[in-house]
């Protein structure tokens, strides 16, 4: 786990000591943005058409960031499209890597690459920043179109609707505002809120995170007891957004990173929102509980040092949802 520091690769852990113990998430450094005719996006610059076999996504399925890109190309049928290759779980000295022994690892089947960073320096032989998955290659161009799944989901959403993606708006105008507002404090205090928690270093930033992050799911259940989705009768990213943390929440975030006060299990809205969208058709198959046991428990060495991985609680999310009635 570590850095590119000027091109070069730094082994350090987060830095938490100038911050009081709390975890900071850094800014995604590549944002620019495919569109239907290449002009440039909300950010970044232009030149990235959306095109068939021009795009590639590189990602980690223990990852709940790249698990958002991998559900929307799924939901929008762009597997023909864009294709994925996949890192190995463990997240170590190197950080990710392109070893393909663990199954569903596929290495890098476009360079080759035995390390994640070496496609980012491949992007930027100078870069600076942290690399994280999801990325999101142009082979024409030979760079990082995007390394934020926030963004990449909007490009999947819209953007290759005239180049073969299956019809489907997860961000429909009409919702906007309320999908902003709801993405705003899920991503902080949810999302990101697990991550405050396990990787706090002191009491103060612990307790601040797992209130917040407690409190935020006691009103999303609130929600959820309204209507089907989060903004009502309709799926939208808001929903694929929290639905990425809720799946790893019982197997991995109660125990790994201290989330403890209440299993999703014990919710009767979030529980049956979380069956409810693992069993629309080919969802389940983006969810590989091996690669988010084994990279959480076995990566985080300065959280659990010996990389012994729990038993995991008993749970089956076949089970009716019981959200027809909403
Ligand atoms: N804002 C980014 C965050 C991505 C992210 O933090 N990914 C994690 C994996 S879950 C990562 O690659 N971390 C490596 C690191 O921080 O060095 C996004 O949403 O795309």
């Amino acid at each position: 786990m570590g850095q590119l520091i000027d091109g070069v690769w730094h082994d350090n852990w987060y830095d938490t000591k100038s911050t009081g113990g709390r975890f900071k998430r850094s800014e995604s450094a590549f944002r620019n943005w495919v569109t239907a005719d290449g002009e440039a996006g909300p950010t970044g610059s232009g030149g990235f058409r959306a095109e068939r076999d021009r795009y590639h996504l590189y990602v980690s399925l223990a990852c709940p960031w790249a698990h958002r890109t991998l559900l929307m190309r799924k939901l929008k049928g762009l597997e023909d499209l864009i294709p994925v290759s996949v890192v190995h779980p463990l997240m170590l000295e190197n950080g990710w890597t392109f070893d393909d022994d663990f199954p569903a690892a596929t290495g890098d089947s476009l360079y080759q690459n035995e390390f994640l960073y070496q496609l980012y320096l491949h992007a930027d032989k100078e870069y600076t920043g942290r690399v994280t998955v999801p990325v999101l290659w142009d082979k024409q161009q030979n760079t990082i179109v995007s390394n934020e799944s926030a963004d990449i989901i909007r490009m999947f959403n819209s953007a290759f609707d005239g180049v073969g993606a299956r019809a489907g708006d997860f961000y429909p105008q009409e919702l906007r505002a309320s999908i902003d507002e709801l993405n705003g404090w899920i991503y902080d205090t949810v999302n990101n809120g697990v991550y405050k928690s396990g990787f706090a270093t002191s009491q103060e930033a612990y307790d601040e995170a797992v209130t917040t992050l407690f409190s935020s799911l006691d009103r999303l259940e609130q929600i959820l007891g309204q209507h089907r989705y989060l903004t009502g009768d309709r799926l939208t990213e808001a929903d694929l957004r929290l639905w990425t943390t809720l799946v790893r929440f019982d197997p991995v975030y109660v125990t790994h990173f201290k989330c403890d006060k209440h299993r999703i299990g014990d919710y009767l809205n979030l529980n049956g929102f979380l069956r409810e969208i693992y069993q629309l058709p080919g969802i389940a198959e983006t969810v590989d509980l091996a690669h988010i046991r084994h990279h959480y428990y076995r990566s985080h060495k300065t959280i659990n040092p010996h990389g012994v991985i729990s038993v995991g609680p008993a749970f089956n999310w076949d089970e009716p949802h019981g959200r027809d009635h909403l």
